[in-house]
Order: structure tokens, then C-alpha cells, then sequence
């Protein structure tokens, strides 16, 4: 019998908004529960207990089947985000099942957690957080995992660090220096997710992605990064499902 995957939506197709595949069309698997607690997270339904609700426990067919019925033959590839998608051992099975069936599949997740269904996956964001969210990072961890990855060559890992100010861009920087041969990506953070004032929001996202590329290009440790706002967000404001 398959297991069970806690699931809080599934969505698309869209595009990713986010990283290295931006701009990718994708449809969206949401698990649910997260081991951290980002002061910002942009995604606090799927942790805080506001959509408990929402929760459906579904199995890696019931999860495909609905892909299908939501996007037709309209998509080929898959993210799978959160909350914190590593918790779920059982997301294995949904990763065998869309790869048996052609889909590319992507991940989204902190990296504080291990899986060896990593291995199947074949773009993989891992977003190791800044002080600003009030998280702790296990370098520990971060470590094993990156080495675990590069250990595979075709496999395709990229590093993403949401920035909001300077502290976290040198946590950036030495996030970088310490994995120069991952490609990294910085991100605009969004500092107004309760905001439904779509035009406001856009300025405020744009004159920060500003400022974040200023910091960049003035550093002398980050001559080989991409900056990157959340494209979804300059689109569709905060509204979710999107
Ligand atoms: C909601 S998280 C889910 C996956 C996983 N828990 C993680 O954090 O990587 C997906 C991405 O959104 C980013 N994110 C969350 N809140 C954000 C915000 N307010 N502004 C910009 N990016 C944000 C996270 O850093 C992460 O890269
Ligand atoms: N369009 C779109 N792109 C995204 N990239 C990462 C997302 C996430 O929440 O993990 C996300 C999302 O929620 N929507
Ligand atoms: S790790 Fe990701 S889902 Fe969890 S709280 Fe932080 S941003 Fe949100
Ligand atoms: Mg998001």
C-alpha cells in the first residue's frame, strides 16, 4: 500500500517564480509542516495551524491524479514545495511516480534535512536561511547534504539565499564562499506578505531588488551570483495558489 503525503495544495500550471528555473512551466505539489519558523515566511499556512483545515493526507497516485486532472497535457515538470518537504520520507514514492511518467521534478527546501529520494530529484533549490528569519543554520547538515549531492554529477542543486538586509547578505557572501561551486542565486525578500496592494508591493519589491543588486555588484565575494526577484510576486502580489 502507498503511504500517506500531507498536502495543502496543489496547483498550476504556473510558472516557477523563483531560482534557477525561473520563468519554468510547472505545476505545485504544497506538503504541509515545517521544522523551522521563519519570522517572514511567505508560506505560514502550511505550519502555523491557520490551515490545518486544508490538509488532505493523499497518497503519490492520488497526488498524480490530480495533477492530471488540474493540468491536462498542459505541463511536463513538477516543484514540490512547502513547508519543508525533506520531513516526508513517503514523498519518495510521488517522485518514482512522476518520473516513470516523463515529469521533471523539482524541490524547494531549507536544508536541514536528508532524504535519499534527493537523489531523483532533478532540480533541486536548497535555501539555507539568514538571520533575519531568526532561524539557526546547522552547517553540520548543510555540509553532509551538499556533499551528498555532489557526489552525482547530473544532478542539478542550487543554493538560493533570501536577503532583506545586511546582515543577510553576509550571511550570503559566506554561504557562498563556503560552496563556491554550487550556482547561487540571491533573492529579493518580501517584507509585506500581508499586503494586497498589488502596485505598492511591485515598488517596494522593485526599489529592493535595486538595492540588493547595488550590494552585489560593490562585492568583491559574490563576482559569480545571480540576483532575482520572486516573479510571482511582482505578478500576482501575495495571493496564493499562484
Ligand atoms: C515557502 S519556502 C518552502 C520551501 C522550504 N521550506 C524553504 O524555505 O526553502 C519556498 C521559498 O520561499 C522563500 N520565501 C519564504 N518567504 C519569503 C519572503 N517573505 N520573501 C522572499 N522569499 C521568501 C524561502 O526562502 C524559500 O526559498
Ligand atoms: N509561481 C510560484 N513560484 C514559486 N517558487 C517557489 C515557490 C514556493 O512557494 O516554494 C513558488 C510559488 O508559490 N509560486
Ligand atoms: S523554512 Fe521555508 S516553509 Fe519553513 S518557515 Fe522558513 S520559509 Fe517557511
Ligand atoms: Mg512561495
Amino acid at each position: 500500500m502507498m503511504k500517506k503525503i500531507p498536502v495543502i495544495e496543489i496547483f498550476g500550471p504556473t510558472i516557477q517564480g523563483e531560482g534557477m528555473l525561473i520563468g519554468q512551466k510547472t505545476m505545485f505539489v504544497r506538503t504541509a509542516g515545517c521544522d523551522y519558523s521563519c519570522r517572514w515566511c511567505d508560506s505560514a499556512f502550511t505550519w502555523d495551524g491557520s490551515a490545518k483545515k486544508e490538509i488532505r493526507q493523499l497518497t503519490a497516485l492520488n497526488i498524480w491524479r490530480e495533477l492530471q486532472q488540474l493540468g491536462g497535457d498542459r505541463f511536463n515538470h513538477v516543484t514540490i514545495s512547502g513547508g519543508n518537504p525533506a520531513l516526508i520520507q513517503a514523498l519518495g514514492e510521488l517522485v518514482s511516480l512522476l518520473k516513470q511518467n516523463g515529469i521533471r521534478v523539482a524541490l524547494e527546501t531549507q536544508g536541514s534535512r536528508w532524504q535519499e529520494w534527493f537523489y531523483e530529484i532533478d532540480d533541486l533549490t536548497i535555501s539555507p536561511k539568514p538571520p533575519s528569519s531568526g532561524m539557526k543554520t546547522d552547517f553540520h547538515v548543510l555540509d553532509d547534504i551538499i556533499f551528498r549531492l555532489t557526489k552525482k554529477e547530473k544532478q542539478g542543486v542550487s543554493l538560493k539565499v533570501v536577503v532583506f538586509d545586511d546582515a543577510d547578505f553576509s550571511y550570503a557572501e559566506m554561504v557562498h564562499k563556503r560552496y563556491p561551486h554550487i550556482p547561487f542565486y540571491l533573492q529579493v525578500g518580501n517584507d509585506a506578505i500581508s499586503s494586497n496592494d498589488e502596485s505598492m508591493l511591485r515598488t517596494a519589491l522593485l526599489d529592493k531588488l535595486n538595492w540588493l543588486v547595488e550590494k552585489t555588484v560593490q562585492s568583491k565575494d559574490m563576482n559569480d551570483v545571480r540576483v532575482l526577484p520572486q516573479l510571482h510576486t511582482l505578478l500576482w502580489g501575495n495571493k496564493r495558489g499562484v
